[in-house]
């Protein structure tokens, strides 16, 4: 049977069009972490959730994420920037509007220790609404490990495209409900951990070999 959310069915969407500047010459997305391809370890991450997960990328770096993600269980559909280099605003709109679900979570493809858990707090506070987003304490919202509604978010952000570029003046347009750092319940602060160079890469596998 497929894994249900307390919302519903759901669907995942992967954040992975970006091109890794500051991890260097190879796409991130892919790079080996202790043994298995990050965006693997992002979409095993999802599956508790949800048996269906869009990925969004650029058409030449379709056929690497396939492979480092051949024999998966999850259904994997792909969803291809038109125009690239939009940034990561242009990558969720470009995620959610692939997906059938009403709702979906969000991840980077950088997130390999997202926590499932979390993704289930954010789905119950946005039953009802057009989305879920923690903010940290420092006032910064983690918008690429979220849960949105999906076509009002997708409208949302070719809106903020059109304006000031800014997922900001997407969520004026929406009803997002923020979700303090301090509410969320056991999540472990690595669920936000982002690996973009190579040193945070090493420091991850040493963490993980331990
Ligand atoms: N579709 C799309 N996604 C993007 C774009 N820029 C970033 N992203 C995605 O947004 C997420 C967070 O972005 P970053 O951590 O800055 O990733 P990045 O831009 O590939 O890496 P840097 O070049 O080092 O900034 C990653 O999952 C990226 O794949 C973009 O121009 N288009
Ligand atoms: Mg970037």
């Amino acid at each position: 049977m497929s894994p249900v959310t307390t919302i519903g069915s759901v669907e995942g969407v992967v954040l992975a069009g970006g091109y890794s500047t500051r991890f260097g010459d190879t796409d991130k997305a892919v790079a080996d972490l202790a043994g298995v391809p990050m965006i693997r370890r992002v979409v095993d991450r999802l599956a508790t959730l949800t048996d269906a997960v869009v990925v969004n990328c650029r058409d030449e770096q379709r056929e690497a994420i396939q492979a480092a993600l051949s024999d998966h269980d999850v259904e994997v559909r792909y969803a291809i920037d038109p125009v690239p280099d939009r940034g990561p605003l242009a990558g969720i709109q470009v995620g959610l509007e692939a997906v059938d679900c009403e709702y979906a979570a969000v991840v980077a493809c950088d997130m390999p220790f997202a926590e499932p858990a979390l993704f289930e707090q954010l789905f119950e506070h946005a039953r009802g609404h057009d989305g879920a987003v923690v903010r940290l304490e420092d006032g910064w919202y983690q918008t690429t490990q979220a849960v949105y509604r999906a076509a009002s978010m997708a409208r949302a952000c070719e809106a903020a495209l059109d304006d000031d570029g800014r997922i900001i003046t997407a969520f004026d347009q929406l009803d997002v409900v923020i979700v303090g750092e301090d509410e969320l319940e056991a999540i472990s602060e690595r669920t936000f951990e982002s690996i973009d160079t190579q040193a945070a890469l090493r420091d991850a596998e040493r963490r993980l070999e331990r």
